[in-house]
């Protein structure tokens, strides 16, 4: 199987701008230490695709190693005390293991990529340079059984159709490979999303002759084990959402796992997953050594709740609780945390619930609080318990928790609906903390814009200082980046300056 790369992004891609390689970073104080110190780009990392120009995915063909943005990112963070901001940038190209492609065209000549640019014409892209190059070979693979199976791509405009999407994931941990082969021969999981309610209707038949032809063609019994899994989403909606709420899992392994910040993590198609696999792996791995051992920690916008089960095995936290408003998220957190029992002393649970609703009630009790929200930030009701809990991390927590959490007995439907749906493994040691109010906040972020809207907020008061700061090329070829900041609570203390040595005669 031809290996090759290539790189889309979401679907509902945003107007891109397709730009010359950014000039150096200058350094405008000459006292200033060069804290971006080696990452100027190679000049070799261009994207060469034969896409770039009608695929919205990439927006930059140069200097993939260094986004346009870092200088901006880099002096935000310098104005704002941070002085040693770094970043990290890994794999060019190929970096893309979750990749949500739109289905179109016709039976003998589909196309399955993404929309153009402010539009709803999908880009055939089958050589794409972000993807991993084993979903460039399953989306080859998909494109044969269309035509042989005469499949009919969905017409958005009639509504008439049976593939609207396929959703393709790379698990890249397979441990009876070697190590160094695990990542190029990832295996992927197909998620087909199909135009119909459910697995008995009409064109059901089809569904399950296009199902086989995959798993014969790219299955275990094949030369190329390519296809880990076939999962089908049935979606029948006009609307623009991808997936459906019915979801089925029919051929190869249930379970999915892969291995990021040191532990395993399992996951479904319904859940949300970063796309580059190897970039979170290296964030994981930093945002760690920020979490003091045996904390206590919220995990807002937990997802199936990796980062939170990550710090729980590594950082020994006395307990962890994941807070997000996908259901679906439920089953992937609790098989990752399966595997994780015996290197886990806290307690952990996962909350199905919005983190904007009572905010509060999440901080109280935690030592550092995670927040890893969607493109577009915090909500505000969390920003402004963010700023509120810094002010109580300094009080009495009688004092703060009368003013503000005046519960004796949960009334609150919200809170008591969270708890139901609640999945809770409690600690044999730890215990209830209940008067602690978070000292560190870490942000994580991938929406750049509302990320320093949310930054400007929290330190427009001193109610939080900016620590530390950390950038990621999650997304290279395009405008964005991943952001970790760490904030400690209250206005920063001025270091006092060392003195000197005493010189030795
Ligand atoms: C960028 S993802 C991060 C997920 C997770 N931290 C990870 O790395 O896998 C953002 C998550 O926030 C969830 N989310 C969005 N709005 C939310 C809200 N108001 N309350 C709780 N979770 C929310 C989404 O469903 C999604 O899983």
């Amino acid at each position: 199987m031809a290996l090759s790369l290539r790189l889309p992004s979401p679907i509902t891609a945003s107007v891109a701008s397709r730009r010359r390689p950014p000039p150096p970073l200058s350094r405008t104080n000459p006292n200033q230490k060069p804290s971006l110190q080696g990452t100027s780009s190679s000049g070799n990392a261009v994207l060469q695709c034969e896409h770039f120009q009608s695929c919205s995915g990439c927006s930059h063909e140069f200097a993939l190693d260094r986004p346009s943005v870092l200088q901006e990112v880099s002096s935000f963070f310098e104005e704002r005390g941070v002085q040693d901001f770094s970043f990290e940038s890994g794999r060019l190209w190929g970096w893309r293991c979750r990749a949500k492609l739109a289905v179109r065209g016709s039976p003998d000549s589909p196309l399955i990529g993404l929309y153009q640019e402010g539009s709803h014409n999908v880009v055939d892209i089958p050589l794409c340079k972000a993807h991993h190059p084993n979903i460039n070979a399953a989306v080859n693979l998909l494109k044969q059984g269309i035509t042989t199976l005469n499949i009919k791509p969905y017409d958005e405009d009639s509504g008439f159709g049976e593939l609207r999407y396929a959703q393709m994931a790379v698990t890249t941990h397979n441990t009876s490979l070697p190590l160094a082969e695990r990542y190029l021969k990832g295996k992927v999981q197909v998620s087909l999303v199909w135009n119909s309610r459910n697995e008995q209707s009409q064109n059901a038949e089809k569904l399950n002759s296009l199902m086989e032809f995959l798993w014969k063609n790219g299955g275990p019994n094949n030369n190329t084990h390519l296809i880990h899994s076939i999962w089908v989403n049935f979606q029948t909606s006009s609307s623009n959402i991808i997936f459906g709420n019915r979801w089925r899992h029919f051929l190869g392994e249930r379970d999915f796992w892969e291995h990021v910040g040191g532990i395993d993590i399992s996951l479904d198609p319904s859940s949300f997953g970063q796309a580059n696999t190897q970039a979170f792996d290296s964030l994981l791995r930093k945002l760690q050594k920020y979490v003091p051992y045996g904390s206590s920690v919220t995990d807002l916008y937990a997802g199936a709740g990796i980062i939170g089960l990550s710090i729980a095995s590594i950082r020994k936290c006395r307990s962890v609780k994941c807070v997000e408003i996908n259901k679906e998220s439920k089953q992937s957190f609790e098989k990752s945390l399966s595997r994780l029992l015996k290197s886990v002393d806290g307690s952990i649970s996962w909350h199905n619930t919005d983190a904007s609703i009572e905010p509060l009630h999440w901080l109280e009790g935690s030592d550092v609080v995670v927040v890893d929200p969607p493109r577009k930030g915090l909500d505000p009701a969390l920003v402004a318990a963010l700023k509120a809990a810094a002010c109580f991390s300094g009080k009495t927590s009688k004092s703060a928790q009368s003013s503000v959490l005046k519960v004796k007995e949960e009334k609150r439907p919200w809170i008591l609906r969270a708890r139901k749906a609640a999945v809770q493994m409690d600690s044999k040691t730890a215990c209830d903390r209940s008067e602690t109010w978070p000292q560190t906040l870490i942000y994580i972020s991938c929406g750049w814009e509302s990320f320093k809207e949310d930054c400007k907020s929290l330190l427009a008061d001193k109610s939080w200082h900016l620590e530390k700061a950390h950038a990621f090329n999650f997304f290279p070829g395009t405008d964005s980046i991943e952001v970790l900041a760490v904030f400690k609570c209250g206005p920063r203390v001025a270091q006092k300056k060392k003195k000197g040595k005493k010189k030795t005669s």
